[in-house]
């Protein structure tokens, strides 16, 4: 199997470059393309980057080309993971607008392309945001089922760690995900939160001392609120340490806020998810994860079945992925689920990124 990163030069991108190989993923036979701009500074060290991880990985590396032009992205599994991002250190709310406003055009140029030149069995895997941004209009061109938005499936590893830490427990022994949209805006499925080992009243019982009283019907003003006091402290090892006080959920969302801001980014956490999503395609098996995806009906939300982008547990195998895995949700899930589904309906229409 082949691979694409496009964006490769970038942080998230030579991080998934980097552990792809060492990782041992794409065997000597496999290729491994690097994708920059032909114009741009990434067009230049797209070529050095090979080179590098030549000098690096030798003895294992898969065989690794460049491409420059959208038309010559060739691959079974393609992530996107270039583009603008949130500048670090200015302590700003995401304005998720103005990176779909810098980001739309070259979400269109790579799905285009691949509209036109690809096999029509390539797996596109986003990490660019806004991630329901890309999703749509790569799904839009390519088809729904081949297109997945990582954001949910990183926001899931880190609820889990998050889970896992607390209770100092590793995060293998917790299940769970989380759907909405990806950032701030997550939906943490408690009611999916599973801990290996233990019953289901043993399982409630922790749930119930993690969780407290809260619901989901307080979640976003808690992030707002905790995001302030985060920002209020005066140095960012203080940061760290007032974000270890709140509850599992909130730290999923404010830690790797603050790890962005910090200027360390969060290129390694990333890069594990997104490889661990290229694993599940490569394995030939269906595997469940979550993920941002166009539905079309398959779940219903508000009392009528859902259409739009939105992030949810999937079953993904070599294909992509193919059906959605929710089980029954608690009533304040449902209802913020749906809040969710619509505000991001609202945003692909000011983005521009609708139907075609
Ligand atoms: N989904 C997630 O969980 C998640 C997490 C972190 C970051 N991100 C997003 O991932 C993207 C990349 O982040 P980063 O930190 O690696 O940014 P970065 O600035 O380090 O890298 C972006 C790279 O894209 C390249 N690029 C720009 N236009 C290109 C084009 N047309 N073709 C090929 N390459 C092009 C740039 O040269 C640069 O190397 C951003 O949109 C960011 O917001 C997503």
């Amino acid at each position: 199997m082949d691979v694409a990163i496009v964006g490769a030069t970038g942080d998230i991108g030579r991080a998934i470059c980097g552990s792809l190989i060492e990782h041992g993923e794409l065997g000597p036979t496999s290729r491994l393309q690097l994708v920059g701009r032909e114009g741009g500074a990434s067009g230049d060290a797209i070529h050095g980057l090979r080179v590098d991880l030549i000098d690096a990985h030798d003895e294992r590396a898969p065989h690794i080309d460049v491409a420059t032009r959208p038309e010559d992205v060739v691959a079974d599994v393609i992530v996107i993971a270039a583009g603008a991002t949130v500048p670090t250190g200015t302590g700003q709310v995401v304005d998720r607008d103005k990176l779909a406003e810098g980001n739309r055009r070259l979400f269109e140029q790579y799905a285009d392309a691949l509209a036109a030149h690809g096999s029509g069995h390539e797996v596109v895997i986003v990490v660019s945001n806004p991630v329901e941004l890309a999703v749509e209009v790569f799904a839009r061109r390519l088809g729904r089922h081949r297109v997945i938005g990582m954001g949910a499936w990183l926001d899931t590893l880190r609820f889990r760690r998050e889970i896992a830490a607390t209770l100092g427990i590793r995060r293998q022994r917790v299940g769970g995900f989380v759907a909405g949209q990806h950032g701030d805006r997550m939906v943490p499925l408690w009611s999916s939160v599973r801990l290996r080992g233990l019953d289901p009243d043993e399982r409630a019982e922790i749930v119930d001392r993690l969780r407290g009283e809260r619901t989901l019907a307080s979640f976003r003003s808690e992030v707002t609120a905790a995001k302030q006091r985060v920002a209020g402290e005066p140095d960012v090892r203080g940061a760290f340490a007032a974000i270890d006080t709140y509850p599992p959920d909130i730290q999923a969302v404010i830690r790797p806020y603050l790890t962005h801001q910090s200027g360390a980014k969060t290129a390694y956490g990333t890069a594990n998810a997104t490889v661990d999503l290229i694993r599940t395609v490569l394995d030939g098996r269906d595997i469940v994860v979550a993920g941002q995806v166009l539905l079309d009906g398959e779940i219903e939300l508000g009392g009528i079945p859902w259409r739009g982008v939105l992030g949810v547990p999937v079953a993904v195998g070599p294909e992509g992925w193919s059906k959605v895995l929710l089980d029954d949700l608690a009533p304040d899930e449902t209802r913020v689920l749906w809040e969710v589904a619509q505000s991001i309906n609202e945003s692909l229409v000011a983005w521009g990124g609708g139907a075609r």
